[in-house]
Protein backbone atom coordinates (compact mmCIF):
# COMPACT_ATOMS: atom_id res chain seq x y z
CA UNK A 1 0.00 0.00 0.00
CA UNK A 2 1.01 3.50 -0.57
CA UNK A 3 1.81 5.20 2.65
CA UNK A 4 2.85 8.70 3.93
CA UNK A 5 4.22 10.14 6.88
CA UNK A 6 2.55 12.60 9.52
CA UNK A 7 3.78 14.36 12.16
CA UNK A 8 1.10 14.47 15.22
CA UNK A 9 1.39 16.97 18.17
CA UNK A 10 -1.01 19.42 20.26
CA UNK A 11 -1.08 22.38 22.11
CA UNK A 12 -3.18 22.64 24.67
CA UNK A 13 -5.22 19.72 23.16
CA UNK A 14 -5.60 21.59 19.87
CA UNK A 15 -4.37 19.07 18.02
CA UNK A 16 -2.47 19.07 13.81
CA UNK A 17 -0.59 16.73 11.67
CA UNK A 18 2.34 17.97 9.85
CA UNK A 19 3.78 16.98 6.74
CA UNK A 20 6.40 17.67 4.03
CA UNK A 21 4.77 19.59 1.51
CA UNK A 22 5.57 16.35 -0.98
CA UNK A 23 3.31 14.32 1.23
CA UNK A 24 0.55 17.16 1.16
CA UNK A 25 0.78 17.47 -2.71
CA UNK A 26 -0.37 14.28 -2.82
CA UNK A 27 -3.94 15.18 -1.75
CA UNK A 28 -7.20 16.42 -2.97
CA UNK A 29 -8.40 19.25 -0.54
CA UNK A 30 -11.18 16.76 0.18
CA UNK A 31 -8.67 13.95 1.24
CA UNK A 32 -7.04 16.75 3.18
CA UNK A 33 -10.40 16.69 4.84
CA UNK A 34 -10.92 12.75 5.53
CA UNK A 35 -7.37 12.77 6.76
CA UNK A 36 -8.37 15.10 9.77
CA UNK A 37 -11.38 13.58 9.94
CA UNK A 38 -11.97 11.80 13.67
CA UNK A 39 -13.48 8.74 13.24
CA UNK A 40 -12.63 8.04 9.75
CA UNK A 41 -8.62 9.57 9.03
CA UNK A 42 -5.99 10.13 11.61
CA UNK A 43 -8.22 12.88 12.91
CA UNK A 44 -7.19 16.59 14.08
CA UNK A 45 -7.85 19.89 14.13
CA UNK A 46 -6.07 20.83 10.75
CA UNK A 47 -3.21 20.36 9.06
CA UNK A 48 0.49 21.89 8.93
CA UNK A 49 2.17 21.48 5.41
CA UNK A 50 5.75 22.55 5.98
CA UNK A 51 7.31 24.23 1.94
CA UNK A 52 11.07 23.78 2.91
CA UNK A 53 12.27 24.74 -0.62
CA UNK A 54 12.47 28.68 0.47
CA UNK A 55 14.91 30.64 2.55
CA UNK A 56 12.57 31.15 4.84
CA UNK A 57 10.92 27.89 6.14
CA UNK A 58 6.87 28.15 5.57
CA UNK A 59 4.14 26.74 6.69
CA UNK A 60 0.64 26.77 4.94
CA UNK A 61 -2.53 25.49 7.52
CA UNK A 62 -5.11 24.06 6.32
CA UNK A 63 -8.66 23.76 8.38
CA UNK A 64 -10.36 20.23 8.22
CA UNK A 65 -13.33 21.56 6.02
CA UNK A 66 -10.37 21.98 3.47
CA UNK A 67 -10.27 25.81 3.31
CA UNK A 68 -6.87 27.78 4.11
CA UNK A 69 -6.01 29.69 7.07
CA UNK A 70 -3.81 33.11 7.12
CA UNK A 71 -2.61 31.82 10.70
CA UNK A 72 -2.45 29.70 13.11
CA UNK A 73 -1.03 30.45 17.04
CA UNK A 74 -1.24 27.07 18.49
CA UNK A 75 -0.33 25.64 14.55
CA UNK A 76 2.79 27.92 14.51
CA UNK A 77 4.26 26.47 18.08
CA UNK A 78 4.05 23.22 16.83
CA UNK A 79 5.69 23.89 13.36
CA UNK A 80 8.23 25.98 15.47
CA UNK A 81 8.70 22.56 17.53
CA UNK A 82 8.46 20.39 14.19
CA UNK A 83 11.54 22.39 12.78
CA UNK A 84 12.79 21.80 16.03
CA UNK A 85 12.84 18.53 16.13
CA UNK A 86 14.07 17.76 12.40
CA UNK A 87 17.08 19.72 13.56
CA UNK A 88 16.08 22.39 10.90
CA UNK A 89 16.17 25.31 13.68
CA UNK A 90 17.56 25.18 16.90
CA UNK A 91 16.76 27.37 20.01
CA UNK A 92 17.84 30.62 18.56
CA UNK A 93 15.13 32.52 17.17
CA UNK A 94 13.95 32.16 13.37
CA UNK A 95 11.26 33.14 11.10
CA UNK A 96 8.42 31.50 9.81
CA UNK A 97 6.37 33.18 6.75
CA UNK A 98 2.58 32.66 6.57
CA UNK A 99 -0.21 33.62 4.24
CA UNK A 100 -1.38 36.09 6.71
CA UNK A 101 2.52 37.15 7.45
CA UNK A 102 5.91 36.88 8.41
CA UNK A 103 6.52 35.55 12.31
CA UNK A 104 9.74 35.21 14.61
CA UNK A 105 9.38 32.09 16.68
CA UNK A 106 11.67 30.54 19.76
CA UNK A 107 11.70 27.10 20.91
CA UNK A 108 12.95 27.47 24.68
CA UNK A 109 15.17 25.10 26.76
CA UNK A 110 13.23 21.59 26.61
CA UNK A 111 11.41 22.27 23.71
CA UNK A 112 8.18 22.20 25.69
CA UNK A 113 7.56 26.17 25.83
CA UNK A 114 7.05 28.05 22.53
CA UNK A 115 7.35 31.54 21.84
CA UNK A 116 5.70 33.31 18.78
CA UNK A 117 5.88 37.08 17.94
CA UNK A 118 2.34 37.13 16.18
CA UNK A 119 2.59 40.45 14.46
CA UNK A 120 0.29 43.18 14.95
CA UNK A 121 -3.29 43.03 15.93
CA UNK A 122 -6.08 45.12 13.63
CA UNK A 123 -9.12 46.13 14.02
CA UNK A 124 -9.91 47.98 10.83
CA UNK A 125 -12.33 46.06 9.27
CA UNK A 126 -11.38 46.00 6.10
CA UNK A 127 -8.42 43.82 7.56
CA UNK A 128 -10.70 40.77 8.55
CA UNK A 129 -12.13 41.60 6.21
CA UNK A 130 -15.78 42.41 7.31
CA UNK A 131 -18.54 44.54 5.39
CA UNK A 132 -19.19 46.86 8.76
CA UNK A 133 -19.43 50.65 8.51
CA UNK A 134 -16.40 52.58 10.15
CA UNK A 135 -12.92 52.24 11.54
CA UNK A 136 -13.73 49.79 13.52
CA UNK A 137 -16.01 47.68 15.25
CA UNK A 138 -15.65 47.62 19.11
CA UNK A 139 -18.02 46.29 21.49
CA UNK A 140 -20.72 46.92 19.08
CA UNK A 141 -24.06 45.56 19.35
CA UNK A 142 -24.50 42.37 16.95
CA UNK A 143 -27.77 40.32 17.18
CA UNK A 144 -27.44 36.87 16.73
CA UNK A 145 -29.79 34.17 16.83
CA UNK A 146 -32.04 36.24 19.42
CA UNK A 147 -29.09 37.17 21.44
CA UNK A 148 -28.07 40.60 22.26
CA UNK A 149 -24.20 40.32 21.86
CA UNK A 150 -21.38 42.63 22.06
CA UNK A 151 -18.85 42.20 19.32
CA UNK A 152 -15.02 43.65 18.55
CA UNK A 153 -13.42 42.40 15.37
CA UNK A 154 -10.04 41.58 15.10
CA UNK A 155 -7.37 40.77 12.83
CA UNK A 156 -4.26 38.46 13.66
CA UNK A 157 -3.75 37.74 10.02
CA UNK A 158 -6.73 35.76 10.53
CA UNK A 159 -10.10 37.00 11.09
CA UNK A 160 -11.81 37.18 14.69
CA UNK A 161 -15.16 38.45 16.35
CA UNK A 162 -14.77 38.36 19.85
CA UNK A 163 -18.09 38.98 21.82
CA UNK A 164 -17.79 39.96 25.33
CA UNK A 165 -19.60 38.23 27.75
CA UNK A 166 -20.22 38.63 31.80
CA UNK A 167 -20.12 35.03 32.20
CA UNK A 168 -18.77 32.34 29.92
CA UNK A 169 -21.26 29.86 28.82
CA UNK A 170 -19.36 27.12 26.43
CA UNK A 171 -22.94 26.00 26.01
CA UNK A 172 -23.92 29.22 23.86
CA UNK A 173 -20.09 29.10 21.96
CA UNK A 174 -21.64 25.88 20.22
CA UNK A 175 -24.94 27.60 19.77
CA UNK A 176 -23.91 30.77 18.17
CA UNK A 177 -20.49 30.14 17.42
CA UNK A 178 -21.62 28.57 13.67
CA UNK A 179 -23.84 31.45 13.44
CA UNK A 180 -21.07 33.93 13.81
CA UNK A 181 -18.92 32.45 11.84
CA UNK A 182 -21.07 32.43 8.43
CA UNK A 183 -22.69 35.61 9.06
CA UNK A 184 -22.93 38.02 5.74
CA UNK A 185 -20.67 40.60 7.30
CA UNK A 186 -18.16 38.17 7.21
CA UNK A 187 -17.04 36.93 3.41
CA UNK A 188 -13.89 35.06 4.59
CA UNK A 189 -16.21 33.74 7.69
CA UNK A 190 -14.50 34.09 11.25
CA UNK A 191 -13.49 32.62 14.00
CA UNK A 192 -15.43 33.32 16.98
CA UNK A 193 -14.61 33.92 21.13
CA UNK A 194 -16.27 34.59 23.90
CA UNK A 195 -14.38 36.38 26.61
CA UNK A 196 -15.38 36.92 30.39
CA UNK A 197 -12.65 39.46 31.85
CA UNK A 198 -11.58 38.06 35.23
CA UNK A 199 -9.16 40.72 36.07
CA UNK A 200 -7.14 42.96 34.27
CA UNK A 201 -4.50 40.07 34.10
CA UNK A 202 -6.61 36.92 33.31
CA UNK A 203 -9.28 36.20 30.57
CA UNK A 204 -11.23 32.84 30.12
CA UNK A 205 -12.08 32.11 26.52
CA UNK A 206 -14.52 29.67 24.97
CA UNK A 207 -13.65 29.30 21.03
CA UNK A 208 -15.34 28.20 17.57
CA UNK A 209 -13.03 28.25 14.56
CA UNK A 210 -13.90 28.91 11.27
CA UNK A 211 -13.44 25.98 9.50
CA UNK A 212 -12.59 23.79 12.51
CA UNK A 213 -15.80 24.70 14.93
CA UNK A 214 -15.02 23.80 18.73
CA UNK A 215 -11.53 23.47 19.54
CA UNK A 216 -10.36 23.41 22.74
CA UNK A 217 -7.72 25.52 22.43
CA UNK A 218 -6.69 28.17 20.04
CA UNK A 219 -3.47 30.39 20.01
CA UNK A 220 -4.84 33.37 17.47
CA UNK A 221 -8.10 33.57 18.96
CA UNK A 222 -6.10 34.13 22.64
CA UNK A 223 -4.65 36.77 20.70
CA UNK A 224 -7.19 38.51 19.11
CA UNK A 225 -9.02 38.30 22.41
CA UNK A 226 -7.13 39.55 24.81
CA UNK A 227 -6.27 42.24 22.09
CA UNK A 228 -10.01 42.92 21.56
CA UNK A 229 -10.00 43.59 25.68
CA UNK A 230 -7.33 45.61 25.91
CA UNK A 231 -8.63 47.64 22.81
CA UNK A 232 -11.67 48.30 25.48
CA UNK A 233 -9.17 49.30 28.48
CA UNK A 234 -10.12 46.31 30.06
CA UNK A 235 -6.66 44.35 30.55
CA UNK A 236 -3.35 45.58 30.85
CA UNK A 237 -0.29 44.30 29.18
CA UNK A 238 0.56 41.26 29.88
CA UNK A 239 -2.85 39.01 29.93
CA UNK A 240 -3.02 34.77 31.28
CA UNK A 241 -5.79 33.14 28.63
CA UNK A 242 -7.44 30.46 30.05
CA UNK A 243 -9.15 27.54 27.79
CA UNK A 244 -10.74 24.75 28.19
CA UNK A 245 -7.42 22.98 27.05
CA UNK A 246 -5.69 25.04 29.34
CA UNK A 247 -3.43 28.39 29.29
CA UNK A 248 -1.31 30.58 27.18
CA UNK A 249 0.28 33.82 27.63
CA UNK A 250 0.54 36.91 25.82
CA UNK A 251 2.31 40.09 26.33
CA UNK A 252 1.76 43.18 24.25
CA UNK A 253 4.30 45.88 23.18
CA UNK A 254 4.16 49.08 20.68
CA UNK A 255 1.04 49.36 18.62
CA UNK A 256 -0.43 46.22 19.78
CA UNK A 257 2.73 44.06 18.70
CA UNK A 258 1.63 40.66 20.19
CA UNK A 259 3.85 38.05 21.82
CA UNK A 260 2.60 34.23 22.65
CA UNK A 261 4.49 31.87 24.78
CA UNK A 262 2.74 28.46 25.48
CA UNK A 263 3.15 24.61 25.43
CA UNK A 264 3.94 22.01 22.73
CA UNK A 265 3.85 18.15 22.98
CA UNK A 266 4.62 15.79 20.36
CA UNK A 267 1.86 12.80 20.32
CA UNK A 268 3.26 10.27 16.75
CA UNK A 269 4.96 9.68 14.21
CA UNK A 270 2.01 8.12 11.94
CA UNK A 271 1.73 6.56 8.23
CA UNK A 272 -1.36 7.07 6.72
CA UNK A 273 -2.46 4.14 4.16
CA UNK A 274 -4.26 5.05 0.97
CA UNK A 275 -6.81 2.60 1.69
CA UNK A 276 -8.35 5.45 4.05
CA UNK A 277 -9.84 7.02 0.66
CA UNK A 278 -10.78 3.78 -0.43
CA UNK A 279 -14.55 5.06 -0.05
CA UNK A 280 -14.10 7.90 -1.87
CA UNK A 281 -14.19 6.44 -4.80
N1 LIG B 1 -9.30 27.88 12.05
C1 LIG B 1 -8.45 29.09 12.05
C2 LIG B 1 -6.97 28.69 11.96
C3 LIG B 1 -6.47 27.97 13.19
C4 LIG B 1 -6.57 28.83 14.42
C5 LIG B 1 -6.25 28.16 15.76
N2 LIG B 1 -6.13 26.71 15.76
C6 LIG B 1 -5.02 28.79 16.39
O1 LIG B 1 -4.34 28.13 17.18
O2 LIG B 1 -4.80 30.00 16.11
C7 LIG B 1 -8.81 29.98 10.85
O3 LIG B 1 -9.43 29.49 9.88
O4 LIG B 1 -8.42 31.16 10.89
Amino acid sequence: MNASLFHRYHGLGNDYLVCHQSVAAKFTLEQISRICDRNYGIGSDGLLIDIDDEEVPRVRIINPDGSEAEKSGNGLRIYARYLFDIKRVGHEPFLVNTLGGQVSCEVTEGAHQIIVDMGQAKFTPSALPAHVEGEAMLDQPLVVGGHDLNATLVSMGNPHCVVRVEKLDLALVHQLGPLIETLAIFPKRTNVQFVEVIDRANISIGIWERGAGYTLASGSSSCAAASAMRKLGLVDDNVTVTMPGGQLAIAFSGDFMVNMRGPVQKIADITLDADCFYDLG
